[in-house]
C-alpha cells in the first residue's frame, strides 16, 4: 500500500508563527496562499466548505479530524478485504493493475468513501481561495459575475439568479452545480444557491478574479493550441507562432503583448494576475535586496559609488528598495519609452533617493546605452524570451561593458525533477509551460542559463546561481571578462543558425516593433502595475513605500 498515500502537501514542515500566519492569511495573492504549503500547516482556524449539514464557522477542526476518521476506517475495511481475497495492493508502479478489480457492494462504498472524504479534506487543506479547479464551469461563472449576483448573508433562487443573467436557467444550473463539486457555491435546498467561502472569494477579490479569467479565457484557450502550434513549428521560439496566436487567429501577425496592447481591459486582467501570481510570497523584491534574508551583496558597489541598470526595470520598485538601502551608488532604470512615461515621478518621496535614480527610455533589442555600469539587471525579463531572443538581449549588452561588469538575471533557475517540494516544483514548471504556451518563451535551468551567457559571447563568465531560503527566484550571475573573447567574428557566424532567429517573422527587430505598440500591455504586466490597482493592503505601489 506504500504508494497510496495522502500528499505529503499537507505535511508541515515548519511550525507557523503567528504574526507571519496572520501576514500570509491577508495577503491576497496566489503564490503567498501556496506559499504555505511549503512552510506551513492550515492549523485549527481553517474553514471547511459548506456543506448542507456544516458551514464554515461550526466546529471546523472536528471536520478535518471526522474525515481523516472516516479515511482511515474506510481505507481499513478495503484493505482487509483486499488482503483476505489476495487481490494486489494499489500501486503505481509500472507493472500495478490499472484498474482497481471488482468489489462487492459494501466494499466499494468504502472506496467511494476514500475518493470524496480525501477529496474534501484536500479543499479542506488548499483553502477556499484555492478551490478554483476546473476550467470550463469556473470561467463561465466568473465571466457572466455570477458569484457577485448571490448575496453572502443569504440566499437566492435559480429563477431569481436566472433574471439577472443572460444565461439560460438550464446551462446556468447546470455550471453552477459542476462547481459545487468543487466546493464553490452550495445548494441549501434545490434550486436555492448559497455562497461558500471560496465562491465569495470569487465575489469579493479582483485579484482572483482576474487570475481566473486570464486562465480560461488567455491561457485555456492557447494552451489548446500548443500542439498545433508544436506541429507547425516545432523549435518553438517565435513569438508570433506560440499557441496563442494559433488560438486568436495572430499567427505571424503580432505577439501576444501586441493583442493585449490594442485591448486595454484584457491587457489590465492579465497584469493583476500576473501580478497576483509574482507579487507575493517567495516573489518579495526583498529577497534581493535583504543580504540578511540571502539577498545579493552590493556593499562593495556601493562603497565605490557605481551605478546598477535594472533593464526593463518598470517603474523601477527595484530600483527604489536597493537605493533605500545602499545610499551612495546610482542607478538607472530601462524600460520601453510609454512605460517610462507612466512612472511615477519623483520615483521615492525621499529625494537621496530619488535623486540618485535615473528613468531612461531604451529598448533592450537595441545596444544598451549606459556603458561602464558596474551591474545589469533583468528581473523576469529572461524568462519571457526564447533562446534567439534571450541572447539577443545579452549580446547588445556587450558594446557597453566595462571588465568586471556584472551581469544579474533574477527568474526562477529550474531544479533537477524532485529536488523542490512538490508544491513549488508545480508552480514553477506550470510557470514554464505557460512561458511556451503565450510566448514560446521558457523558465531556465542553470545549464541553460550558463549555455545563454556562452551563446551571447565568451567574454560572459559564468559565475553561478544563488537563491535565498523562501524565495522561488534565483539570482544567475555571470562577469564580462574581455580577455575570455577569444575569435569573437568565427564565434558569431558559427553560433548564427542556433542562436539568431530564423526566419523574417522571428528576427527582433519584428518583435520590437510590436512590442513597442503594445507597451501599456507589456508594463501592466508588471507586480507593481497590477498591484497598485489591487485592493490588497499588500499592494506594491511607489506611493505605499
Ligand atoms: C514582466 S515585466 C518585469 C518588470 C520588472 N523587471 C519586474 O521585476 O517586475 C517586463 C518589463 O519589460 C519591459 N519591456 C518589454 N519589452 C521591452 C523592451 N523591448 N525593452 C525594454 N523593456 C521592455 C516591460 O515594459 C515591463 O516593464
Amino acid at each position: 500500500m506504500s504508494k497510496f498515500r495522502l500528499s505529503s502537501l499537507f505535511h508541515s514542515s515548519s511550525p507557523s508563527n503567528g504574526d507571519a500566519e496572520a501576514k500570509k492569511l491577508n495577503r491576497r495573492s496566489f503564490s503567498a496562499l501556496s506559499a504555505s504549503f511549503r512552510q506551513k500547516d492550515y492549523g485549527e482556524t481553517n474553514g471547511t466548505p459548506a456543506t448542507k449539514s456544516e458551514t464554515v464557522s461550526e466546529q471546523p477542526a472536528s471536520r478535518m479530524i471526522a474525515l481523516a476518521e472516516k479515511i482511515t476506517k474506510a481505507t481499513e475495511k478495503l484493505e482487509a478485504y483486499m488482503k483476505s481475497k489476495n487481490l494486489p495492493m494499489p500501486s503505481y508502479d509500472v507493472d500495478a493493475p490499472a484498474d482497481f478489480p471488482a468489489l462487492p457492494d459494501h466494499v466499494q462504498l468504502s472506496r467511494q468513501e476514500i475518493i470524496h472524504a480525501t477529496k474534501e479534506l484536500s479543499l479542506l487543506a488548499h483553502g477556499p481561495r484555492e478551490a478554483f479547479l476546473d476550467v470550463l464551469a469556473l470561467t463561465a461563472i466568473n465571466h457572466y459575475g455570477l458569484a457577485k449576483l448571490v448575496p453572502v448573508d443569504s440566499t437566492i433562487t435559480l429563477a431569481e439568479l436566472e433574471a439577472k443573467t443572460s444565461l439560460d436557467p438550464i446551462n446556468l444550473a447546470r455550471l453552477l452545480r459542476m462547481a459545487m463539486t468543487n466546493g464553490i457555491f452550495r445548494e441549501p435546498s434545490p434550486g436555492v444557491i448559497a455562497h461558500t467561502a471560496a465562491s465569495r472569494v470569487l465575489a469579493e477579490d479582483e485579484n482572483m478574479q482576474a487570475w481566473i479569467g486570464f486562465n480560461g479565457e488567455d491561457i485555456f484557450p492557447a494552451s489548446a493550441h500548443v500542439l498545433q502550434a508544436l506541429e507547425a513549428h516545432p523549435e518553438a521560439t517565435s513569438l508570433t507562432r506560440a499557441g496563442f496566436q494559433f488560438a486568436f487567429g495572430t499567427v505571424d501577425k503580432e505577439p501576444m503583448f501586441a493583442t493585449f496592447g490594442k485591448d486595454p481591459d484584457r491587457a489590465r486582467r492579465m497584469g493583476r494576475a500576473m501580478a497576483s501570481l509574482t507579487g507575493g510570497e517567495g516573489y518579495e523584491p526583498s529577497y534581493f535586496v535583504d543580504v540578511a534574508k540571502g539577498g545579493y551583496d552590493l556593499s562593495d558597489i556601493d562603497a565605490a559609488g557605481g551605478t546598477f541598470v535594472d533593464v526593463g526595470g518598470s517603474h523601477g520598485f527595484m530600483c527604489v528598495d536597493l537605493a533605500t538601502r545602499y545610499r551612495n551608488m546610482k542607478f538607472v532604470v530601462q524600460d520601453l519609452q510609454k512605460t517610462v512615461d507612466s512612472a511615477p515621478k519623483p520615483l521615492s518621496a525621499d529625494p537621496q533617493v530619488a535623486d540618485r535614480i535615473t528613468l531612461l527610455a531604451h529598448d533592450f533589442f537595441t545596444e544598451q546605452p549606459t556603458k561602464g555600469a558596474d551591474v545589469y539587471f533583468f528581473r523576469w525579463i529572461i524568462h519571457n524570451y526564447s533562446t534567439p531572443y534571450a541572447v539577443r538581449i545579452l549580446r547588445n549588452l556587450v558594446p557597453a561593458l566595462k571588465p568586471g561588469a556584472r551581469i544579474l538575471i533574477n527568474d526562477h533557475c529550474l531544479r533537477e525533477p524532485g529536488c523542490e517540494n512538490p508544491w513549488d516544483e508545480r508552480v514553477m514548471r506550470r510557470m514554464d509551460v505557460v512561458m511556451l504556451t503565450l510566448l514560446n518563451a521558457q523558465e531556465r535551468t542553470e545549464a541553460e542559463f550558463r549555455a545563454l551567457f556562452a551563446a551571447a559571447s565568451d567574454g560572459f563568465v559564468f559565475k553561478g546561481v544563488t537563491r535565498a531560503e523562501g524565495c522561488r527566484m534565483s539570482v544567475v550571475e555571470a562577469v564580462w571578462q574581455p580577455d575570455q573573447v577569444v575569435a569573437t567574428e568565427t564565434k558569431t557566424a558559427e553560433e548564427g543558425a542556433a542562436a539568431a532567429p530564423a526566419t523574417e517573422a522571428e528576427a527582433p527587430a519584428d518583435k520590437t516593433t510590436a512590442v513597442e505598440d503594445a507597451a501599456t500591455a507589456a508594463a501592466a504586466a508588471t507586480p507593481e502595475n497590477g498591484a497598485a490597482a489591487a485592493p490588497s493592503g499588500e499592494a506594491k505601489t511607489e506611493e505605499a513605500k
